[in-house]
Protein backbone atom coordinates (compact mmCIF):
# COMPACT_ATOMS: atom_id res chain seq x y z
CA UNK A 1 0.00 0.00 0.00
CA UNK A 2 1.16 3.55 -0.75
CA UNK A 3 -0.25 6.90 0.23
CA UNK A 4 -3.15 5.20 1.92
CA UNK A 5 -4.34 3.87 -1.42
CA UNK A 6 -5.16 0.27 -1.88
CA UNK A 7 -3.14 -2.04 -3.99
CA UNK A 8 -5.01 -3.83 -6.72
CA UNK A 9 -4.80 -7.53 -6.32
CA UNK A 10 -4.25 -8.51 -9.90
CA UNK A 11 -3.92 -12.05 -8.67
CA UNK A 12 -4.85 -13.19 -12.10
CA UNK A 13 -1.32 -12.22 -13.11
CA UNK A 14 -0.20 -14.35 -15.96
CA UNK A 15 2.64 -16.81 -15.90
CA UNK A 16 5.92 -16.41 -17.66
CA UNK A 17 6.46 -14.53 -20.85
CA UNK A 18 5.18 -16.22 -23.95
CA UNK A 19 7.56 -18.35 -25.94
CA UNK A 20 8.68 -16.03 -28.72
CA UNK A 21 8.85 -16.89 -32.37
CA UNK A 22 11.83 -15.65 -34.32
CA UNK A 23 10.93 -12.68 -36.48
CA UNK A 24 12.77 -9.89 -38.21
CA UNK A 25 13.78 -6.97 -35.99
CA UNK A 26 11.51 -3.89 -36.10
CA UNK A 27 8.70 -5.75 -37.80
CA UNK A 28 5.18 -5.13 -36.54
CA UNK A 29 4.10 -8.15 -34.66
CA UNK A 30 0.61 -9.65 -34.72
CA UNK A 31 -0.58 -11.43 -31.62
CA UNK A 32 -3.86 -12.88 -30.40
CA UNK A 33 -5.59 -13.05 -27.05
CA UNK A 34 -8.56 -15.21 -26.04
CA UNK A 35 -10.73 -14.03 -23.14
CA UNK A 36 -13.77 -15.83 -21.72
CA UNK A 37 -16.26 -13.67 -19.84
CA UNK A 38 -18.34 -15.96 -17.63
CA UNK A 39 -21.10 -13.58 -16.55
CA UNK A 40 -24.17 -14.26 -14.46
CA UNK A 41 -26.45 -14.24 -17.51
CA UNK A 42 -24.20 -15.68 -20.22
CA UNK A 43 -20.74 -16.92 -21.22
CA UNK A 44 -18.87 -15.06 -23.95
CA UNK A 45 -15.64 -15.50 -25.86
CA UNK A 46 -13.63 -12.59 -27.24
CA UNK A 47 -10.77 -13.33 -29.62
CA UNK A 48 -8.65 -10.23 -30.16
CA UNK A 49 -6.09 -9.66 -32.89
CA UNK A 50 -3.54 -7.02 -31.95
CA UNK A 51 -0.69 -5.41 -33.83
CA UNK A 52 2.30 -4.38 -31.76
CA UNK A 53 4.01 -1.58 -33.65
CA UNK A 54 6.49 -0.43 -31.01
CA UNK A 55 7.85 -2.86 -28.43
CA UNK A 56 6.73 -0.83 -25.38
CA UNK A 57 3.81 1.07 -26.84
CA UNK A 58 0.12 0.40 -26.78
CA UNK A 59 -0.90 -2.36 -29.12
CA UNK A 60 -3.34 -1.54 -31.90
CA UNK A 61 -6.52 -3.59 -31.88
CA UNK A 62 -7.03 -4.98 -35.34
CA UNK A 63 -10.06 -7.18 -34.85
CA UNK A 64 -12.42 -8.79 -32.35
CA UNK A 65 -14.34 -12.02 -32.84
CA UNK A 66 -17.17 -12.33 -30.36
CA UNK A 67 -19.63 -15.06 -29.56
CA UNK A 68 -21.94 -15.61 -26.60
CA UNK A 69 -24.08 -18.36 -25.12
CA UNK A 70 -26.88 -18.28 -22.56
CA UNK A 71 -27.51 -18.98 -19.72
CA UNK A 72 -24.52 -18.23 -17.50
CA UNK A 73 -22.44 -21.08 -16.09
CA UNK A 74 -23.99 -20.80 -12.61
CA UNK A 75 -27.13 -22.34 -14.13
CA UNK A 76 -25.03 -25.52 -14.49
CA UNK A 77 -23.87 -25.61 -10.87
CA UNK A 78 -25.27 -29.13 -10.51
CA UNK A 79 -24.35 -30.32 -14.00
CA UNK A 80 -20.77 -29.06 -14.44
CA UNK A 81 -20.19 -31.17 -17.60
CA UNK A 82 -22.51 -28.75 -19.41
CA UNK A 83 -20.27 -25.86 -18.36
CA UNK A 84 -17.33 -27.70 -19.92
CA UNK A 85 -19.36 -28.32 -23.04
CA UNK A 86 -20.22 -24.60 -23.33
CA UNK A 87 -16.58 -23.59 -23.11
CA UNK A 88 -15.53 -26.30 -25.60
CA UNK A 89 -18.09 -25.02 -28.10
CA UNK A 90 -16.95 -21.43 -27.70
CA UNK A 91 -13.31 -22.46 -28.15
CA UNK A 92 -14.22 -23.46 -31.70
CA UNK A 93 -14.53 -19.74 -32.47
CA UNK A 94 -10.95 -19.28 -31.30
CA UNK A 95 -9.72 -22.15 -33.47
CA UNK A 96 -11.37 -20.62 -36.51
CA UNK A 97 -9.95 -17.17 -35.81
CA UNK A 98 -6.38 -17.78 -34.67
CA UNK A 99 -4.08 -19.35 -37.31
CA UNK A 100 -2.95 -22.83 -36.14
CA UNK A 101 0.71 -21.77 -36.16
CA UNK A 102 -0.12 -19.21 -33.43
CA UNK A 103 -2.20 -21.51 -31.19
CA UNK A 104 0.50 -22.57 -28.78
CA UNK A 105 1.61 -19.02 -28.06
CA UNK A 106 -1.89 -17.54 -27.84
CA UNK A 107 -3.01 -17.27 -24.21
CA UNK A 108 -6.48 -18.31 -23.18
CA UNK A 109 -7.98 -16.74 -20.08
CA UNK A 110 -11.26 -17.38 -18.29
CA UNK A 111 -12.71 -14.97 -15.73
CA UNK A 112 -16.03 -15.43 -13.97
CA UNK A 113 -17.95 -12.51 -12.47
CA UNK A 114 -21.05 -12.19 -10.28
CA UNK A 115 -22.72 -15.50 -11.21
CA UNK A 116 -19.92 -17.59 -9.73
CA UNK A 117 -19.23 -15.13 -6.91
CA UNK A 118 -22.80 -15.70 -5.74
CA UNK A 119 -22.56 -19.52 -5.82
CA UNK A 120 -21.50 -21.62 -2.83
CA UNK A 121 -17.66 -21.81 -3.18
CA UNK A 122 -17.56 -25.61 -3.63
CA UNK A 123 -19.97 -25.45 -6.58
CA UNK A 124 -18.07 -22.57 -8.17
CA UNK A 125 -14.82 -24.50 -7.73
CA UNK A 126 -16.22 -27.58 -9.49
CA UNK A 127 -17.27 -25.43 -12.45
CA UNK A 128 -13.81 -23.86 -12.63
CA UNK A 129 -12.18 -27.30 -12.59
CA UNK A 130 -14.35 -28.37 -15.48
CA UNK A 131 -13.25 -25.31 -17.47
CA UNK A 132 -9.60 -25.93 -16.55
CA UNK A 133 -9.86 -29.49 -17.93
CA UNK A 134 -11.20 -28.16 -21.23
CA UNK A 135 -8.39 -25.60 -21.43
CA UNK A 136 -5.74 -28.21 -20.61
CA UNK A 137 -6.93 -30.30 -23.55
CA UNK A 138 -6.92 -27.28 -25.87
CA UNK A 139 -4.03 -26.40 -28.19
CA UNK A 140 -3.70 -22.89 -26.76
CA UNK A 141 -1.24 -21.47 -24.24
CA UNK A 142 -2.75 -21.94 -20.75
CA UNK A 143 -0.89 -19.64 -18.31
CA UNK A 144 -0.83 -20.31 -14.58
CA UNK A 145 -4.07 -19.05 -13.01
CA UNK A 146 -5.76 -19.03 -16.38
CA UNK A 147 -9.16 -19.92 -14.90
CA UNK A 148 -10.58 -18.03 -11.94
CA UNK A 149 -13.25 -15.80 -10.44
CA UNK A 150 -12.25 -12.19 -10.94
CA UNK A 151 -12.68 -9.75 -8.10
CA UNK A 152 -14.96 -6.75 -8.53
CA UNK A 153 -12.14 -4.20 -8.39
CA UNK A 154 -10.41 -5.72 -11.38
CA UNK A 155 -13.73 -5.99 -13.22
CA UNK A 156 -14.29 -2.25 -12.76
CA UNK A 157 -10.76 -1.20 -13.67
CA UNK A 158 -10.51 -3.40 -16.75
CA UNK A 159 -13.83 -2.09 -18.14
CA UNK A 160 -12.49 1.44 -17.60
CA UNK A 161 -9.33 0.47 -19.51
CA UNK A 162 -11.48 -0.91 -22.36
CA UNK A 163 -13.57 2.21 -22.82
CA UNK A 164 -10.68 4.64 -22.51
CA UNK A 165 -8.58 2.53 -24.90
CA UNK A 166 -11.37 2.28 -27.49
CA UNK A 167 -12.10 6.00 -27.36
CA UNK A 168 -8.43 6.83 -27.85
CA UNK A 169 -7.91 8.26 -24.38
CA UNK A 170 -5.05 5.98 -23.39
CA UNK A 171 -3.11 6.76 -26.54
CA UNK A 172 -2.42 10.30 -25.48
CA UNK A 173 -0.57 11.00 -22.32
CA UNK A 174 -3.58 12.66 -20.80
CA UNK A 175 -5.62 12.45 -17.65
CA UNK A 176 -8.75 13.25 -19.64
CA UNK A 177 -10.55 9.98 -19.28
CA UNK A 178 -14.18 8.92 -19.03
CA UNK A 179 -15.93 7.00 -16.27
CA UNK A 180 -17.81 3.74 -16.74
CA UNK A 181 -21.06 2.35 -15.42
CA UNK A 182 -21.63 -1.36 -15.91
CA UNK A 183 -24.90 -3.04 -14.88
CA UNK A 184 -24.80 -6.83 -14.94
CA UNK A 185 -27.29 -9.39 -13.76
CA UNK A 186 -25.57 -10.03 -10.42
CA UNK A 187 -23.35 -7.00 -9.82
CA UNK A 188 -22.89 -3.40 -10.88
CA UNK A 189 -19.65 -1.43 -11.25
CA UNK A 190 -18.72 2.26 -11.19
CA UNK A 191 -15.19 3.39 -12.08
CA UNK A 192 -13.84 6.88 -12.78
CA UNK A 193 -10.82 9.09 -12.35
CA UNK A 194 -11.72 11.60 -9.63
CA UNK A 195 -11.04 15.25 -10.34
CA UNK A 196 -11.64 16.52 -6.85
CA UNK A 197 -9.47 15.84 -3.85
CA UNK A 198 -12.62 15.60 -1.74
CA UNK A 199 -13.81 12.56 -3.66
CA UNK A 200 -10.53 10.80 -2.96
CA UNK A 201 -10.51 11.80 0.71
CA UNK A 202 -14.11 10.84 1.39
CA UNK A 203 -14.02 7.53 -0.51
CA UNK A 204 -13.83 4.31 1.51
CA UNK A 205 -10.17 3.21 1.45
CA UNK A 206 -10.77 0.12 -0.65
CA UNK A 207 -12.61 2.12 -3.35
CA UNK A 208 -9.44 3.99 -4.37
CA UNK A 209 -6.98 2.12 -6.52
CA UNK A 210 -3.74 3.38 -7.98
CA UNK A 211 -1.91 1.92 -10.93
CA UNK A 212 0.55 2.76 -13.68
CA UNK A 213 -0.15 2.09 -17.28
CA UNK A 214 1.75 3.15 -20.37
CA UNK A 215 3.78 5.74 -18.46
CA UNK A 216 0.78 7.32 -16.75
CA UNK A 217 -0.33 6.84 -13.17
CA UNK A 218 -4.04 6.71 -12.45
CA UNK A 219 -5.85 6.88 -9.15
CA UNK A 220 -9.25 5.43 -9.81
CA UNK A 221 -12.41 5.34 -7.79
CA UNK A 222 -13.91 1.90 -8.38
CA UNK A 223 -16.37 -0.43 -6.76
CA UNK A 224 -18.43 -3.46 -7.68
CA UNK A 225 -21.67 -3.93 -5.75
CA UNK A 226 -22.43 -7.63 -5.55
CA UNK A 227 -26.15 -8.36 -5.37
CA UNK A 228 -27.04 -5.03 -7.00
CA UNK A 229 -27.04 -6.26 -10.58
CA UNK A 230 -30.47 -5.85 -12.13
CA UNK A 231 -31.60 -9.47 -11.79
CA UNK A 232 -30.26 -9.90 -8.26
CA UNK A 233 -31.99 -6.61 -7.35
CA UNK A 234 -35.29 -7.96 -8.70
CA UNK A 235 -34.93 -10.89 -6.35
CA UNK A 236 -34.06 -8.72 -3.34
CA UNK A 237 -36.99 -6.43 -4.02
CA UNK A 238 -39.28 -9.42 -4.26
CA UNK A 239 -37.86 -10.86 -1.08
CA UNK A 240 -36.94 -13.95 -3.08
CA UNK A 241 -33.18 -13.94 -2.45
CA UNK A 242 -32.40 -17.12 -0.59
CA UNK A 243 -35.57 -18.85 -1.80
CA UNK A 244 -33.73 -20.57 -4.67
CA UNK A 245 -35.07 -24.00 -5.32
CA UNK A 246 -38.23 -23.49 -3.26
CA UNK A 247 -40.66 -24.32 -6.01
CA UNK A 248 -43.83 -22.82 -4.66
CA UNK A 249 -42.75 -19.39 -3.56
CA UNK A 250 -44.70 -16.77 -5.39
CA UNK A 251 -43.92 -13.08 -5.05
CA UNK A 252 -45.95 -9.96 -5.72
CA UNK A 253 -44.69 -6.56 -6.76
CA UNK A 254 -46.15 -3.15 -7.55
CA UNK A 255 -43.63 -2.99 -10.42
CA UNK A 256 -45.63 -5.46 -12.54
CA UNK A 257 -49.05 -4.91 -14.13
CA UNK A 258 -51.86 -5.83 -11.72
CA UNK A 259 -53.11 -8.84 -13.61
CA UNK A 260 -49.72 -10.14 -14.67
CA UNK A 261 -48.57 -13.58 -13.59
CA UNK A 262 -45.39 -15.07 -14.95
CA UNK A 263 -41.88 -16.10 -14.16
CA UNK A 264 -38.28 -15.23 -14.83
CA UNK A 265 -35.07 -17.16 -14.37
CA UNK A 266 -31.70 -16.23 -13.00
CA UNK A 267 -28.76 -18.40 -11.99
CA UNK A 268 -30.56 -21.61 -12.93
CA UNK A 269 -33.71 -20.97 -10.88
CA UNK A 270 -37.16 -19.84 -11.93
CA UNK A 271 -39.16 -17.38 -9.88
CA UNK A 272 -42.94 -16.98 -10.02
CA UNK A 273 -44.11 -13.40 -9.82
CA UNK A 274 -47.36 -11.44 -10.13
CA UNK A 275 -48.63 -7.91 -9.87
CA UNK A 276 -50.41 -6.78 -6.72
CA UNK A 277 -54.11 -7.35 -7.22
CA UNK A 278 -55.41 -5.01 -4.54
CA UNK A 279 -52.67 -2.45 -4.05
CA UNK A 280 -51.05 0.49 -5.78
CA UNK A 281 -48.93 -0.03 -8.89
CA UNK A 282 -46.90 2.41 -10.94
CA UNK A 283 -43.61 4.27 -10.84
CA UNK A 284 -43.88 5.71 -7.35
CA UNK A 285 -44.87 2.49 -5.60
CA UNK A 286 -42.31 0.56 -7.63
CA UNK A 287 -39.46 2.94 -6.79
CA UNK A 288 -40.30 2.69 -3.11
CA UNK A 289 -39.93 -1.08 -3.33
CA UNK A 290 -36.63 -0.83 -5.17
CA UNK A 291 -35.15 1.87 -2.96
CA UNK A 292 -35.24 -0.57 -0.07
CA UNK A 293 -32.74 -2.73 -1.98
CA UNK A 294 -30.28 0.17 -2.33
CA UNK A 295 -30.71 1.79 1.05
CA UNK A 296 -27.45 2.18 2.92
CA UNK A 297 -25.51 0.13 0.37
CA UNK A 298 -24.51 2.37 -2.52
CA UNK A 299 -21.93 5.04 -1.67
CA UNK A 300 -22.22 8.46 -3.25
CA UNK A 301 -18.89 9.72 -4.56
CA UNK A 302 -18.39 13.34 -3.58
CA UNK A 303 -18.16 14.61 -7.14
CA UNK A 304 -20.50 13.39 -9.78
CA UNK A 305 -20.61 16.67 -11.61
CA UNK A 306 -22.66 17.33 -14.71
CA UNK A 307 -19.51 17.84 -16.70
CA UNK A 308 -18.09 14.41 -16.06
CA UNK A 309 -18.62 11.94 -18.85
CA UNK A 310 -19.73 8.41 -18.15
CA UNK A 311 -20.11 5.58 -20.60
CA UNK A 312 -22.85 3.18 -19.57
CA UNK A 313 -23.28 -0.25 -21.08
CA UNK A 314 -24.61 -3.80 -20.45
CA UNK A 315 -28.16 -3.63 -19.00
CA UNK A 316 -28.15 0.19 -19.02
CA UNK A 317 -27.83 -0.08 -22.78
CA UNK A 318 -30.18 -3.03 -23.27
CA UNK A 319 -33.06 -1.47 -21.34
CA UNK A 320 -32.58 1.98 -22.86
CA UNK A 321 -32.85 0.33 -26.28
CA UNK A 322 -35.86 -1.73 -25.21
CA UNK A 323 -37.57 1.45 -23.97
CA UNK A 324 -36.87 3.23 -27.27
CA UNK A 325 -34.56 5.82 -25.66
CA UNK A 326 -31.71 4.96 -28.03
CA UNK A 327 -31.26 3.25 -31.35
CA UNK A 328 -30.20 -0.35 -30.75
CA UNK A 329 -27.40 -0.25 -33.30
CA UNK A 330 -26.04 3.25 -32.72
CA UNK A 331 -26.56 3.84 -28.99
CA UNK A 332 -26.56 7.49 -27.95
CA UNK A 333 -26.60 10.10 -25.22
CA UNK A 334 -29.38 9.91 -22.64
CA UNK A 335 -30.01 12.13 -19.63
CA UNK A 336 -30.94 10.48 -16.36
CA UNK A 337 -34.03 12.68 -16.50
CA UNK A 338 -35.00 10.91 -19.77
CA UNK A 339 -34.70 7.51 -18.10
CA UNK A 340 -37.00 8.76 -15.34
CA UNK A 341 -39.57 10.22 -17.72
CA UNK A 342 -39.67 7.01 -19.73
CA UNK A 343 -39.87 4.85 -16.57
CA UNK A 344 -42.94 6.86 -15.49
CA UNK A 345 -44.58 6.41 -18.88
CA UNK A 346 -43.86 2.69 -18.99
CA UNK A 347 -45.07 2.14 -15.42
CA UNK A 348 -48.08 4.42 -15.40
CA UNK A 349 -49.60 4.25 -18.88
CA UNK A 350 -51.77 1.17 -19.37
CA UNK A 351 -51.20 1.27 -23.14
CA UNK A 352 -47.40 1.10 -22.66
CA UNK A 353 -47.67 -1.60 -20.04
CA UNK A 354 -49.51 -3.97 -22.33
CA UNK A 355 -47.35 -3.20 -25.38
CA UNK A 356 -43.95 -3.68 -23.73
CA UNK A 357 -42.13 -6.37 -21.74
CA UNK A 358 -43.98 -6.53 -18.38
CA UNK A 359 -40.65 -6.26 -16.51
CA UNK A 360 -39.56 -3.08 -18.26
CA UNK A 361 -41.22 -0.82 -15.66
CA UNK A 362 -39.27 -2.54 -12.90
CA UNK A 363 -35.96 -2.51 -14.77
CA UNK A 364 -36.14 1.15 -15.84
CA UNK A 365 -37.23 2.19 -12.35
CA UNK A 366 -34.29 0.29 -10.88
CA UNK A 367 -31.89 2.08 -13.24
CA UNK A 368 -33.30 5.47 -12.18
CA UNK A 369 -33.13 4.60 -8.47
CA UNK A 370 -29.60 3.23 -8.77
CA UNK A 371 -28.26 6.24 -10.65
CA UNK A 372 -30.07 9.00 -8.72
CA UNK A 373 -30.68 7.72 -5.23
CA UNK A 374 -27.83 5.21 -5.25
CA UNK A 375 -24.81 6.90 -6.84
CA UNK A 376 -26.25 10.41 -6.45
CA UNK A 377 -26.07 11.52 -10.10
CA UNK A 378 -28.01 14.64 -11.01
CA UNK A 379 -30.98 14.28 -13.33
CA UNK A 380 -29.20 16.48 -15.86
CA UNK A 381 -26.23 14.08 -16.15
CA UNK A 382 -25.80 12.75 -19.67
CA UNK A 383 -24.77 9.13 -20.10
CA UNK A 384 -23.18 7.80 -23.29
CA UNK A 385 -24.93 4.51 -23.88
CA UNK A 386 -22.69 2.22 -25.84
CA UNK A 387 -22.71 -1.44 -26.74
CA UNK A 388 -19.75 -1.26 -29.09
CA UNK A 389 -17.07 1.30 -29.86
CA UNK A 390 -15.62 0.98 -33.36
CA UNK A 391 -17.36 -2.40 -33.63
CA UNK A 392 -15.73 -3.75 -30.48
CA UNK A 393 -17.73 -4.87 -27.42
CA UNK A 394 -17.52 -2.55 -24.42
CA UNK A 395 -16.66 -5.11 -21.77
CA UNK A 396 -13.86 -5.61 -19.24
CA UNK A 397 -12.57 -8.42 -21.51
CA UNK A 398 -10.57 -6.10 -23.80
CA UNK A 399 -8.99 -4.43 -20.76
CA UNK A 400 -7.95 -7.89 -19.55
CA UNK A 401 -6.36 -8.66 -22.93
CA UNK A 402 -4.47 -5.35 -22.92
CA UNK A 403 -3.40 -5.82 -19.33
CA UNK A 404 -2.05 -9.21 -20.16
CA UNK A 405 -0.25 -8.06 -23.26
CA UNK A 406 1.45 -5.15 -21.56
CA UNK A 407 1.59 -6.43 -18.00
CA UNK A 408 1.17 -2.88 -16.78
CA UNK A 409 2.59 -2.44 -13.38
CA UNK A 410 0.18 -2.43 -10.45
CA UNK A 411 1.26 -1.02 -7.11
N1 LIG B 1 -19.78 -8.57 -24.14
C1 LIG B 1 -20.88 -8.31 -23.44
C2 LIG B 1 -21.04 -8.81 -22.14
C3 LIG B 1 -22.21 -8.53 -21.45
N2 LIG B 1 -23.16 -7.79 -22.01
C4 LIG B 1 -24.40 -7.48 -21.31
O1 LIG B 1 -24.18 -7.46 -19.90
C5 LIG B 1 -25.37 -7.83 -19.22
C6 LIG B 1 -25.17 -8.97 -18.25
O2 LIG B 1 -23.95 -8.98 -17.66
P1 LIG B 1 -23.38 -10.28 -16.96
O3 LIG B 1 -24.15 -11.50 -17.34
O4 LIG B 1 -21.93 -10.31 -17.31
O5 LIG B 1 -23.64 -10.02 -15.45
P2 LIG B 1 -22.61 -9.94 -14.22
O6 LIG B 1 -21.97 -11.29 -14.09
O7 LIG B 1 -21.61 -8.87 -14.55
O8 LIG B 1 -23.48 -9.55 -13.08
C7 LIG B 1 -26.34 -8.21 -20.31
O9 LIG B 1 -27.12 -7.09 -20.60
C8 LIG B 1 -25.47 -8.51 -21.49
O10 LIG B 1 -26.17 -8.36 -22.70
C9 LIG B 1 -22.97 -7.29 -23.28
O11 LIG B 1 -23.83 -6.58 -23.79
N3 LIG B 1 -21.83 -7.55 -23.98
Amino acid sequence: QRNGLNAVDFSERFGNALPSLSRPANASRIFYSIIFDAGSTGTRIHVYTFIQKEPDGLPVLDNEMFHSMKPGLSAFADIPEIAGHTVRQLLRVAKKTVPPVEWKRTPVLFRATAGLRLLPPAKAHTLLEEVQDVFDESPFYVPADSVSIMNGTNEGILAWVTVNFLTGRLHRNTQKTVGILDLGGGSTQITFLPKSRKTVESAPADYMVRFDMFSSTYELYTHSYLGNGIKAARLSALGALGSEGTKHTHQHTSCLPKKYTGEFSFGGFSYHVSGVTDGVTGFKACSQELLKVLKGIIKQPHELKDSSTFYAFSYYFDHAAEAGLIDESRGGAVKIRDFKKRAKEVCNRPSERTRLNPFLCMDLTYIVCLLKDGFGFKESTVLQLTKKVRNVETSWALGAAIYHSQKFRIH
